[in-house]
């Protein structure tokens, strides 16, 4: 893949950020689909499994490891507010509620929302905990700047109008000294063979068109864009999906689909920012 010159990536990711994140197509696609949030064999069942390490991911990097062994606490999350952006049917923030946060999920489809909401009213142990919103992260970034500890938009990423504006804002929402997660899809060939054409057309998987590889976005794009936000990464894992399993893993390979986790500075000192980067960006085949 082409590597840009830095004075292209500057101009890049330089540019103004956009009025919206929202790109309609792909809100209506997700609405469209809205009835099969919880069907956890149909359409979303990836998004379940990724559960298994994407919720971990997340209490972890915001708990200690000693904090978890040493208190054995039944809510380590409690005391947390969580924005889960792109919340869809609340798959991700209904889990993160059960380990104590206040989450608020935001979703652009007032579908995906009302489904959502739905499916949350019948667990009392966490309905008062999740607070779901038909918005965009634009518009809460407009009033709710560093009120979050920790901002979350898995799978999201790929779906969105201008990537620049949503890690932007993200790191707008978070105070200093929290977290930001994504989970994504990285732009190399392999992820077109595989996520789209093999997982969509080959396997179904997921529904043709589901994704568009022009959305996709490498890590190392990503981390360059959170620098500039003043939001240094901290963590990069791959994630591999076996189709047979229908499971997760964690791996090295950061090719295909990985996470990463990143810390916004304490102060708008951004000096540090560029020594912060993980050695495992190095090793990505992009
Ligand atoms: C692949 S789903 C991921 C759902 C959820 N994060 C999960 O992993 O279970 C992508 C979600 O992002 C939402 N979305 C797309 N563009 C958005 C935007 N600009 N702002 C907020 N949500 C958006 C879609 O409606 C959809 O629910």
């Amino acid at each position: 893949m082409e590597e840009m010159t830095p004075d292209e990536k500057a101009q890049k990711f330089q540019r103004p950020i956009a009025q919206t994140t929202i790109d309609e197509e792909e809100v209506s696609k997700f609405s469209a689909l809205s009835a099969l949030w919880w069907d956890e064999g149909g359409e979303f069942e990836a998004l379940h499994s990724l559960n298994e390490l994407r919720v971990p991911l997340i209490r972890d990097a915001l708990v200690s490891k000693k904090t978890l062994e040493e208190y054995n606490v039944a809510k380590p999350l409690d005391g947390f507010w969580i924005l889960d952006i792109g919340s869809g049917g609340g798959i991700l923030s209904e889990p993160l509620a059960r380990l104590g946060a206040s989450v608020i999920g935001a979703d652009a489809s007032e579908e995906n929302i009302k489904i959502a909401q739905a499916h949350l009213i019948h667990d009392h142990a966490i309905r008062d905990k999740v607070k779901y919103v038909n918005t965009t992260v634009e518009e809460i970034a407009q009033t709710q700047a560093g009120k979050f500890d920790a901002v979350v938009a898995s799978e999201v990423l790929e779906h969105v109008a201008d990537a620049n504006t949503l890690v932007s804002c993200a790191c707008q929402l978070v105070r200093p000294g929290g977290s930001v997660f994504f989970t994504t899809i990285n732009k190399t060939r392999i992820a077109h063979l595989l996520g789209v054409v093999v997982a969509e057309h080959v396997l179904r998987l997921l529904a043709p068109g589901t994704h568009d590889w022009e959305k996709f976005i490498s890590p190392k794009d990503l981390s360059y864009m959170l620098n500039k936000n003043n939001c240094a990464t901290r963590l990069l894992h791959g994630m591999f999906y076996n189709p047979l399993t229908k499971r997760w893993s964690w791996t090295k390979d950061t090719s295909i689909n990985y996470a990463l986790h990143a810390v916004k500075a304490e102060s708008n000192d951004s000096s540090n920012l560029w020594t912060d980067k993980p050695t495992q960006i190095k090793q990505e085949n992009d």
